[in-house]
């Protein structure tokens, strides 16, 4: 009895091992479905020990959902060179911008975070299973897209608790995912929020991952990413009209430093 369940347990992964290695599409689904399912489990084991450790909604418990998060790297053979970590050391709050590339994103995010930070998500992430509670376990700040009103109140509310609450808040500036080696022009969110709550800024930026990782080629394979945590800017004494220009320029940087960080040949920069 056990040995036909040993061999059906061989056959299967067999099967799929062949299954891999014929089909790049095969392959890519079951990468990117392990993925999804190392998520959803590791957040069924973070979740009762956040309530536990910490007793609800809290951003203490991003502690323990960063140390699950940061093990999924060794499955997919990421690798992560980090620079700058120093620009993080600000006492008190701060926005930190980034670049969204993937989902994969979330373990990026995590071999960084630094204490008390808190993410800006969009609200549909609340109902994915464990993932949508160990995320509002995490203290995510929730915002619905579709609303520009109710974002802009929620954005408007966390720029007065932040300061009380001295926690800093993770913003993808572009809105969305994007993996196309560039990035999307940013949305004025985050940069609103830093110049009304008087507070730095600081761009953190990822490597292109378009070299192992790319849906539409099915392209998932392990590599190498270069993060770089790049010095606070300063909005003291900002007022509303200078946002686009602290806008544009936290872009441009950032948009150097990841066709830097990526090894893009020149004329891409001059492709738009
Ligand atoms: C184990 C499992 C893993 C666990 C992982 C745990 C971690 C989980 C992490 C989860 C990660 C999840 C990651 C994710 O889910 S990423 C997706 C969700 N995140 C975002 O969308 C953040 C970036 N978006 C923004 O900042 C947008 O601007 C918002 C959402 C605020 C509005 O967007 P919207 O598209 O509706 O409007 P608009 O941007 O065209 O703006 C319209 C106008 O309003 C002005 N305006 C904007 N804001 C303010 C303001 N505050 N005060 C005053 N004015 C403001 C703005 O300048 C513009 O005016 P003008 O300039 O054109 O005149
Ligand atoms: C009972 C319901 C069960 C639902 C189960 C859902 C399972 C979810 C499985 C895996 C989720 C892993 C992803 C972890 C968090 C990813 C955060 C993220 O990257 O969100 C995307 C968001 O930034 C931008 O969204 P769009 O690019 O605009 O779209």
């Amino acid at each position: 009895m056990e040995l036909g369940w040993l061999l059906w347990g061989a056959g299967v992964l067999l099967l799929l091992h062949v299954l891999m290695e014929l089909s790049p599409a095969v392959n890519f689904a079951l990468r990117i479905g392990f993925y999804c399912l190392l998520c959803v489990v590791g957040s069924a084991l973070a979740a009762p020990v956040c309530l536990l450790v910490n007793g609800g909604r809290t951003v203490k418990n991003m502690r323990i959902i960063k140390t699950v998060v940061k093990t999924f790297k060794y499955f997919f053979g990421v690798r992560f060179e980090v620079k700058g970590l120093e620009n993080f050391e600000i006492e008190g709050p701060a926005i930190i911008v980034s670049n969204h590339q993937s989902i994969l994103d979330m373990m990026g995010l995590m071999e960084v975070l630094p204490d008390d930070c808190v993410q800006v998500g969009k609200k549909e992430l609340m109902y994915a299973g464990t993932v949508g509670l160990i995320i509002y376990l995490g203290g995510v700040i929730f915002i619905n897209r579709k609303s520009t009103t109710s974002a802009k109140m929620v954005m408007a509310e966390v720029a007065k608790t932040m300061a009380a609450d001295k926690v800093k808040v993770w913003v993808y500036p572009e809105g969305t995912r994007n993996c196309t080696g560039d990035l999307l022009p940013f949305k004025k969110g985050a940069f609103h929020l830093a110049v009304q709550a008087q507070v730095p800024v600081i761009p953190v930026v990822y490597s292109s991952f378009t070299t192992f990782y790319n849906p539409k080629k099915n392209l998932f394979t392990s590599g190498k990413i270069k993060v770089e945590v790049l010095p606070a800017i300063e909005t003291k004494g900002l007022t509303s009209g200078d946002v686009s220009d602290l806008t544009d320029r936290c872009f441009r940087t950032m948009r150097e430093t990841l066709f830097r960080l990526s090894g893009c040949p020149s004329e891409a920069k001059d492709s738009s």
